[in-house]
């Protein structure tokens, strides 16, 4: 699924209107509908609904909404709020279609002095702004959103929380923005809404699909998509009768240290577990009994170390390579870092400790070979790119990143992102919260690792990879629940995983 930037859909919008063609009214009456629709499906018995409405087309949405919840025999109260001359066409016709109206009452707000009081079980629908706001909220559109965040009661946000911008709010008032419990989005999500500070404004979201021009949306051009099974399933590659472990490849797995050694168990079993040919685990010296025992479809190859990884085997053998479970970043490990970066001709994947030695020694990204994928949490990714202030500029850095390096650079946590060499960035939808434990970054090491010997592109690999690994997460966490979820299990899923995402 694309994410349009407000803009766009202001664009999506127009063009809608024009070549479907349809009048605006219309497509505000069918959008509405979408938003009546929801709340009747989420409170089927009519309740008091308090409906706060700006001046532009999402207050219109607003009053549409309001008709309709009134005729179902919802107790309706409108709320006009006086911060504009102007109100947008569509809303005025609107606002006369509900003039003396059963079970509805209209009040205009001039002040703050005459809010009503919210009660714990009203519905407050949320129509003051959506994709038109320009700046951050001041006045008596802010103290409203104030009282409204201090209310108990059920928010329903029109589009989006009025206060939160579409897309950058490094800039906004953070105290001046809506803290939906619900925000219905009129057919995409908007790219706020994938960033983990504004949850607290969007609560749950929902899309809404409103019939938007087909065309416009498949030739209009965006960065940002939201991965699901159909697209991640176009990617795979079919395995055929004549099939041997050769075709699979051969992959290279440089992990775990002493008191580490879990982290090489976990990505190599995920590895096996997602397809590849051979696998070699390299691991120090101390962990050739627990390798051999616990894996045994992986073959090892020893350290000349005890603890910590400082050499590595030929490479001419391996399709792929990933470095960086549990090795740690003793100074013999940077070393051989450095002759491995060079040495590398074939995709590799950096995780953990492997990107904090590139971002301790940064001279190092100079030699990073072609198709690489490095995987960092939050904290390696401040590491490895620098820190930011918010999860936007975050996102622009992450993209400027896997530009000038030619890489794909993966920043883990809820909603993924994969930023590509090309520019463009790929959220992940999969996954829950279950997933934030020990050792489930090592599973997904092994696993891009076992796409890549297999012979998918570098950011391709990061996609099916990061997409499987949090669809395995939330199998396991259908059976296992969230709590006790761990990173083997994510691993134990894989199986299931695959059968799904290839049905
Ligand atoms: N996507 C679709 O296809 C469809 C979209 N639809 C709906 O349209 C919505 C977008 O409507 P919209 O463009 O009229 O903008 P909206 O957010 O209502 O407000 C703009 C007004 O607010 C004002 N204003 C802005 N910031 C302000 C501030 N801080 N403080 C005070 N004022 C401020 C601004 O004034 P100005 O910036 O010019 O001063 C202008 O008057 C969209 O979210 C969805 O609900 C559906 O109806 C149909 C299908
Ligand atoms: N709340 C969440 N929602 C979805 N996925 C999550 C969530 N928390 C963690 N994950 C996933 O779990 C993995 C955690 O990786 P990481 O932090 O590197 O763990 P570790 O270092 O312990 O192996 C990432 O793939 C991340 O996307
Ligand atoms: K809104």
């Amino acid at each position: 699924m694309k994410v349009f930037s407000a803009e766009q859909i202001s664009k999506i919008d127009t063009f809608t209107i024009e070549h479907e063609p349809i009048a605006s009214i219309d497509l505000m009456e069918r959008a509405s509908s979408k938003i009546y629709n929801w709340i009747v499906g989420k409170f089927p018995s009519p309740q008091n609904c308090k409906i706060f409405i700006g001046p532009g087309n999402n207050g219109g949405d607003g009053l549409a909404v309001a008709r309709m919840l009134a005729e179902k025999n919802y107790s309706v109260e409108v709320f006009l709020l006086k911060i504009s001359d102007k109100i947008a066409s569509d809303a005025q016709v609107n606002l006369s279609r509900i003039q003396n109206k059963k079970n509805l009452d209209i009040y205009e707000l001039t002040s703050i002095d005459n809010m009503p009081w919210l009660f714990p079980d009203d519905i407050v629908i949320d129509a003051v702004f959506g994709s038109g706001l320009s700046r951050p909220l001041s006045g008596l559109a802010l103290e409203i959103v104030n009282a409204i965040n201090a209310s108990e009661a059920n928010v329903v946000s029109i589009d989006v929380p009025s206060g939160l911008m579409c897309e950058d709010n490094s800039t906004n008032n953070t105290r001046g923005i809506v803290q939906a419990d619900y925000t219905l989005s009129f057919q995409f999500p908007k790219l706020a809404f994938l960033f983990p500070e504004n949850a607290k404004y969007v609560g749950e979201w929902e899309v809404l699909p409103i019939d938007l021009h087909q065309e416009i949306i498949k030739s209009e051009l965006t960065p940002y998509k939201i991965l699901n099974r159909e697209f991640v399933k176009s990617l795979l590659m079919p395995r055929k009768k004549f099939d041997h472990k050769g075709t699979y490849g051969h992959g290279l797995l440089i992990s775990g240290s002493y008191g580490k050694m879990g982290a090489a168990i976990l990505a190599s079993r995920a590895s096996l577990r997602s397809g590849i040919g051979l696998l070699t685990s390299h691991i120090p010296r101390l962990g050739y009994q627990i390798m051999q025992t616990a894996v045994p479809e992986t073959m090892v190859s020893i350290d000349r170390s005890d603890i910590i990884f400082t050499e590595f085997p030929n490479l001419d053998q391996f399709k792929a390579i990933a470095i960086g479970p549990g090795i740690d970043k003793k100074q013999n490990s940077y070393k051989a870092m450095i002759d491995l970066l060079k040495e590398v001709k074939v995709p590799m994947v950096l995780d953990a400790d492997a990107i904090n030695i590139i971002g301790e020694h940064p001279e190092l990204k100079d030699d990073l070979p072609m198709g690489c994928v490095f995987t960092p949490h939050m904290k390696e990714f401040e590491r490895l790119v620098g820190k930011s202030k918010d999860s936007y500029t975050r996102n622009c850095m992450q993209r400027e990143f896997a530009k000038e390096h030619q890489l794909t650079l993966v920043l883990k946590g809820a909603y993924t992102a994969i930023c590509c060499p090309e520019g463009s960035c790929y959220f992940n939808p999969t996954g829950n919260p279950g997933m934030a434990t020990a050792g489930s970054g090592d599973v997904l090491t092994g696993i891009i690792l076992s796409l890549l010997s297999q012979g998918y592109s570098s950011h391709v690999a990061a996609i099916i990879g990061v997409y499987l690994h949090g669809l395995a997460g939330d199998l396991a966490s259908v059976d296992l629940g969230i709590e006790a979820l761990t990173a083997s299990d994510i691993i134990d899923y894989l199986p299931k995983a695959w059968l799904k995402l290839k049905k």
